[in-house]
C-alpha cells in the first residue's frame, strides 16, 4: 500500500517533468549557473578568509596580489552569475509553464463525467501550475547546485585534510540529507492537506456567493458558512505549524553549521594543519554547509507543492482517484408543523414612487391549506413568495405566521416554517443526493426515492451508472433544464418546511411532463400548506384556492371549477392554454 502511494507520488513528479523535456537543457544551464553561483560565494568566504588572516601577518604585498584580484574576481562574478541564473532558469520555466497551463486549460475545458468547480479549476490554473514552476526553480536547481557545490567542497577540504574532509562530509549529510528528510517528515502530512483545503475553500466562496439565496431558503447558511469556517480555521491551524516547523528546522540547521564548522577545526588542529588554512576551512564550512541548507528549505517547498502537483498530474493524466474534499455534513433541521399564514393588506414598492408589485394583498394559509397564485408575467406573484419567506419586507401591510411577524422570526428558523423551490433555484455542484438533502441533511434513501418519485426524478436517477452519487456538474449544467427543475423541486418536496412554496415547479418541462409532475408534487403534498405559483392553469382543479394576481391586486380568487365558470382573466386564458396545448399535443401526437 504505501509502495503504491510512493510509487504514485513519484509518477506525478514524472508526469509533470516528462513536460519539462523540451527545455532539459536550458533546466541543466540553469543549475550549472546555480552550482557556479553558489561555488563563487564559498569561494569569495574562503579567499577572504585567506587574505585577511595571511594579511594579518602583514607579508611582502605581492604575495596578497593574486588574492586580492580573485575576491574582487569572485564578487563580481557571483553577481553576474546569480543574474545569468535567473534569466536561463525562468526562461525555461515560463515557457514550460505556458504549455503546463494551456495542457491544464485544454483538459478542464474539455473534461466529462468529473467536471471541476469553477473556484477549484481558478486554483488549479492559478496555484498548482505554479507548484510546477516552484518545483523546477525552488526545488530541483537549488538542490542540483547544492549538491553540487557540497561535493566540490568536500574534494578541495580533502586536498588540505583528509580527516577533515570526512567531517566536513558529515556535516553536509546532516544538513543536505537527514535534516531535509526530518523536514519533510515532519511537514509532510499537513502539507499534503493544505493544497486540497484551498481549493474547498476556493468552492465554499463560489457556493456561498453563487447558491446564498438557496442555501437561505433551506435554512443551511449558517451550516455552509460553518462548515467554510472550520475549513479556514484548519487551513490556518495547518500553515501555523507549518512555520513553526520551519522556524525549528532553520534553527538546527544553524546549528548543524555550527557544530561541523567547530568538528572540522577539532580535526584539522589535530592533523596539524596550517592555522591560516584552519580558519579557512572554519568560514568554508560555515559557507558549505548554509549552501547545503538550501535542501532543507527545497525539500520543504517540495511538500507543500506535492499536492498540487498531484492535482496537475492526475488532470493531465486522468483516470486516477479524485482529491476532492468532501463537504461537512450539516445539521438536521426540525421539522415545523404548518404554521398559519396570513397577508393583512400587504404593499410592496421596490423603489420609491414605482408602480407597487403586490397592492393590498389578503390571503389567508390555514395549516393544510393549498393555494395557486396565478396571473400574468409581473403582476407580483414572485414578489409575494419572497414576501412570504422574508426576502423582501412589505412596503405596508403585513405578513404574520401564527400571528406572529414573518420578520420578528430569527433567520435560522424562518426556512422551516416557510420555503422550498424559489424562482432560479441554484443547483450545487455536487451528489444529486447532496442537493437533495440541503434542507434535510439527514433524510434516509425512502424519503429521497419518494420526492424524487414525486418530481420526476427517479427513473433518471436509476438509470445513471452512480444514482445518486451522480455528480450534476457546476450550476447543474450535466442536466438538461427539465432535469435541474425537477431536482430542485424533489429537493424542496424532501425539505417539507412548514409552507412549502412552490415557485414555476414545472418551469421549464414540455405540458406532458408540467402536467404530470405537477399532479405527483401536489400528490405528495395532501394535508401540507402549499403555495404554488404557477403561470400554467391546468392541474390545479383540487387545490382549495386560486388567487389571480394582476397588477400587484388580487382580481380573482375561488376554486378552479368556479373561476372558469366566471368571465374574466382566469377563463380566458384557460381557454386559450387548453387551445394552445390541444395544439401542441395534436402536433406532437
Ligand atoms: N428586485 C426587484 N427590484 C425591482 N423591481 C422588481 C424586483 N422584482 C420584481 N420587480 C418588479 O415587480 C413587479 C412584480 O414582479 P414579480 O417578479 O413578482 O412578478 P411575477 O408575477 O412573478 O412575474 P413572472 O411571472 O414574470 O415571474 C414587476 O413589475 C417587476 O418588474
Amino acid at each position: 500500500m504505501s509502495e503504491r502511494i510512493v510509487w504514485r507520488r513519484a509518477m506525478n513528479e514524472r508526469i509533470v517533468l516528462r513536460l519539462a523535456r523540451p527545455y532539459l537543457r536550458r533546466l541543466i544551464g540553469a543549475g550549472l549557473l546555480a552550482a557556479a553561483t553558489e561555488f563563487a560565494g564559498l569561494a569569495l568566504m574562503a579567499t577572504a578568509t585567506w587574505l585577511l588572516m595571511t594579511a594579518a601577518g602583514q607579508p611582502p604585498l605581492d604575495r596578497l596580489t593574486v588574492a586580492i584580484v580573485a575576491v574582487r574576481a569572485l564578487a563580481v562574478s557571483r553577481g553576474v552569475l546569480r543574474y545569468t541564473e535567473r534569466l536561463a532558469g525562468h526562461d525555461a520555466v515560463l515557457r514550460l509553464i505556458t504549455d503546463v497551463r494551456a495542457r491544464v486549460f485544454a483538459t478542464l475545458a474539455t473534461r466529462r463525467g468529473d467536471p471541476p468547480r469553477s473556484g477549484d479549476a481558478l486554483s488549479r490554473l492559478v496555484s498548482d501550475v505554479d507548484a510546477v514552476q516552484d518545483l523546477l526553480l525552488r526545488v530541483l536547481v537549488p538542490a542540483a547546485a547544492a549538491g553540487l557545490v557540497s561535493v566540490l567542497a568536500v574534494g578541495l577540504t580533502a586536498l588540505v585534510s583528509l580527516p577533515a574532509a570526512l567531517a566536513l562530509a558529515v556535516g553536509l549529510l546532516v544538513a543536505a540529507v537527514a535534516l531535509p528528510a526530518l523536514a519533510t517528515a515532519l511537514t509532510r502530512r499537513a502539507g499534503a492537506e493544505v493544497a486540497p483545503l484551498r481549493g474547498a475553500l476556493a468552492t465554499d466562496a463560489v457556493d456561498l456567493t453563487h447558491g446564498a439565496a438557496d442555501l437561505a431558503a433551506f435554512g443551511a447558511t449558517s451550516d455552509a458558512l460553518a462548515a467554510a469556517g472550520r475549513r479556514a480555521r484548519r487551513l490556518a491551524r495547518l500553515e501555523r505549524r507549518l512555520a513553526a516547523l520551519g522556524f525549528a528546522v532553520d534553527a538546527a540547521g544553524v546549528l548543524v553549521a555550527g557544530l561541523t564548522a567547530g568538528a572540522v577545526v577539532y580535526v584539522a588542529l589535530g592533523a596539524d594543519v596550517d592555522g591560516v588554512l584552519v580558519g579557512v576551512l572554519a568560514v568554508g564550512t560555515l559557507a558549505a554547509v548554509e549552501i547545503a541548507l538550501a535542501l532543507v528549505g527545497a525539500a520543504r517547498q517540495w511538500t507543500g507543492l506535492r499536492s498540487g502537483l498531484a492535482r496537475v498530474a492526475h488532470l493531465l493524466a486522468p483516470g486516477d482517484a479524485s482529491s476532492e474534499t468532501p463537504r461537512d455534513s450539516v445539521s438536521a433541521p426540525a421539522v415545523a408543523p404548518a404554521p398559519s399564514v396570513r397577508f393583512e393588506a400587504v404593499t410592496v414598492r421596490y423603489r420609491v414612487g414605482a408602480a407597487a408589485a403586490l397592492d393590498g394583498v389578503d390571503l389567508e394559509l390555514p395549516p393544510g391549506r393549498r393555494v395557486a397564485v396565478v396571473g400574468p408575467s409581473g403582476a407580483g406573484k414572485s414578489t409575494l413568495a419572497a414576501v412570504l419567506t422574508g426576502a423582501v419586507s412589505p412596503t405596508a401591510g403585513r405578513v404574520t405566521l401564527n400571528g406572529r411577524d414573518v420578520s420578528a422570526y430569527p433567520s435560522q428558523e424562518l426556512p422551516y416554517l416557510v420555503g422550498g423551490l424559489l424562482a432560479e433555484a441554484y443547483v450545487f455542484h455536487a451528489t444529486v443526493r447532496d442537493n437533495m438533502l440541503l434542507g434535510s441533511p439527514n433524510a434516509d434513501e425512502d424519503a429521497l426515492l419518494t420526492a424524487a418519485t414525486a418530481a420526476g426524478l427517479a427513473d433518471w436517477v436509476r438509470a445513471q451508472p452512480d444514482g445518486w452519487d451522480t455528480v450534476v456538474g457546476e450550476e447543474g449544467g450535466q442536466l438538461s433544464g427539465g432535469q435541474r427543475q425537477r431536482l430542485a423541486l424533489a429537493r424542496a418536496l424532501l425539505a417539507a418546511p412548514g409552507v412549502l412554496v412552490l415557485d414555476e415547479p414545472t418551469e421549464g418541462l414540455d405540458p406532458t411532463a408540467a402536467d404530470q409532475v405537477l399532479a405527483s408534487a401536489l400528490a405528495a403534498t395532501v394535508g401540507h400548506s402549499v403555495l404554488l405559483i404557477t403561470h400554467r392553469l391546468s392541474g390545479l382543479a383540487e387545490l382549495d384556492e386560486i388567487v389571480v394576481l394582476d397588477a400587484g391586486r388580487v382580481v380573482q380568487r375561488g376554486r378552479h371549477a368556479a373561476l372558469v365558470a366566471t368571465p374574466g382573466w382566469y377563463r380566458e386564458q384557460w381557454v386559450l392554454q387548453q387551445a394552445a396545448e390541444h395544439g401542441y399535443l395534436a402536433l406532437s401526437g
